[in-house]
């Protein structure tokens, strides 16, 4: 098979004051989070002038990209422009026919896969004759991925004697969770390759201990969603007698708002009140080792060279015009409808 582009597929973030509430509009269209959980993420962003890092950073990430493959790399968004659907349409007035996709997660579960075939779908299903799209493979235990997070915590760690190292990724619903992945595995695909990424970078640096938590929930507060928060785990550890925090957002690609925001900002500032040292590691953002990566996915798909990974963990989300990873992978948790008692 041959390709003549690779689509960038990321999250999207508002760039402006006015972009931040449709923006959220569109995060959380029909997923049931109540308003004022909604006032209050605007908040965070308006805390920084309306605008997120995440698509600065996609773009210097896609220059870097640019500069080691042979292909003609576009950028698009599920939730802010450039919106996929219109960066498709602009694909195939350029005359692509088929396309390699990166979506800027690293794994599987609804939100970190599935919900990226959903925008492929979606994207396709709007642009008359749509270029075919093949999504490249998840990269959670990627040699490269893994080297990038262990060198961010050492630098991250250089001014602490002795700290307790915390991995982060964003919360989902349990129910979430429990789906991901296909259905005769037990679900829970997004967690274990969380914690398999976590432990690998621990063993790389050498952490003797490490935890694995969770930042952003979202949802209404009677759902469960996967705890502990990095916050009240900041707390517990204060209690057990830890005094110096590295937390590495293992979940994430880029350094965007749910990163500076929940992390850099309240996380840090819980640390800091109670005289903790705090450091958060750098994500992978502009490594040129994650450049090497998307070239690397890319020239392993096309030349069918043998996966480089460092677990045994099942690796999927390579699949074609938006196909699930196996019938029915990383099914979107079901959610009560609007009104309905519980
Ligand atoms: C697993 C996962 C990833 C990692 C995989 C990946 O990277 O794709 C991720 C990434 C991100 N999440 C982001 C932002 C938001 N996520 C929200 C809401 C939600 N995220 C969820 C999950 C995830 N999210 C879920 C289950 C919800 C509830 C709504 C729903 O059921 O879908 C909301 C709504 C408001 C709120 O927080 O309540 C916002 C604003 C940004 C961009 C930040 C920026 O602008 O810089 C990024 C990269
Ligand atoms: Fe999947």
């Amino acid at each position: 098979m041959s390709y003549d582009a690779l689509l960038w597929l990321s999250f999207g973030g508002p760039e402006g004051p006015d972009d931040v509430r449709p923006f959220l509009e569109n995060v959380t269209r029909g997923r049931g989070v109540p308003p004022e959980r909604l006032d209050e993420v605007e908040q965070h962003y308006q805390h920084f002038g309306g605008v997120s890092p995440i698509n600065a950073l996609n773009r210097a990430a896609i220059d870097a990209v640019r500069g080691r493959i042979d292909l003609p790399v576009y950028f698009g968004n599920r939730n802010w422009h450039p919106m996929v659907e219109d960066t498709l349409a602009e694909m195939k007035a350029d005359g692509v026919t088929r396309a390699l996709v990166f979506p800027t997660s690293a794994y599987g579960g609804y939100s970190a896969c599935r919900q990226y075939d959903e925008d492929i779908l979606r994207a396709r299903a709007a642009v008359p004759d749509a270029p075919e799209l093949v999504k490249l493979r998840q990269f959670f235990d990627h040699p490269l991925f893994v080297e990038s997070f262990a060198d961010a915590v050492r630098a991250a760690a250089r001014d602490f004697a002795d700290y307790r190292l915390v991995f982060t990724a964003h919360s989902v619903p349990v129910s979430a969770d429990k789906a991901a992945g296909p259905p005769e595995e037990g679900g829970h695909r997004y967690s274990r390759q969380v914690a398999e990424a976590s432990r690998l970078v621990a063993d790389a640096v050498g952490a003797p201990e490490h935890d694995v938590v969770w930042q952003s929930r979202s949802g209404p507060p009677q759902v469960p969603w996967l705890e502990p928060d990095i916050v009240d785990h900041v707390e517990a550890l204060y209690d057990k007698g830890v005094r110096n925090v590295v937390v590495c957002p293992i979940g994430f690609v880029s350094d965007h708002l749910e990163v500076v925001w929940d992390l850099d900002t309240e996380a840090r500032e819980r640390a800091q009140e109670l005289g903790m040292g705090f450091a958060r590691a750098a994500t992978p953002n502009d490594d040129p080792r994650f450049a090497e990566l998307v070239a690397e996915l890319v020239a392993e798909h096309l030349t069918g060279a043998p996966q480089r990974k460092l677990s045994d963990f099942p690796v999927a989300g390579c699949t074609a015009n938006g196909a699930f990873c196996a019938p029915l992978c990383c099914e979107p948790a079901k959610r009560p409808a609007a009104g309905t008692a519980r």
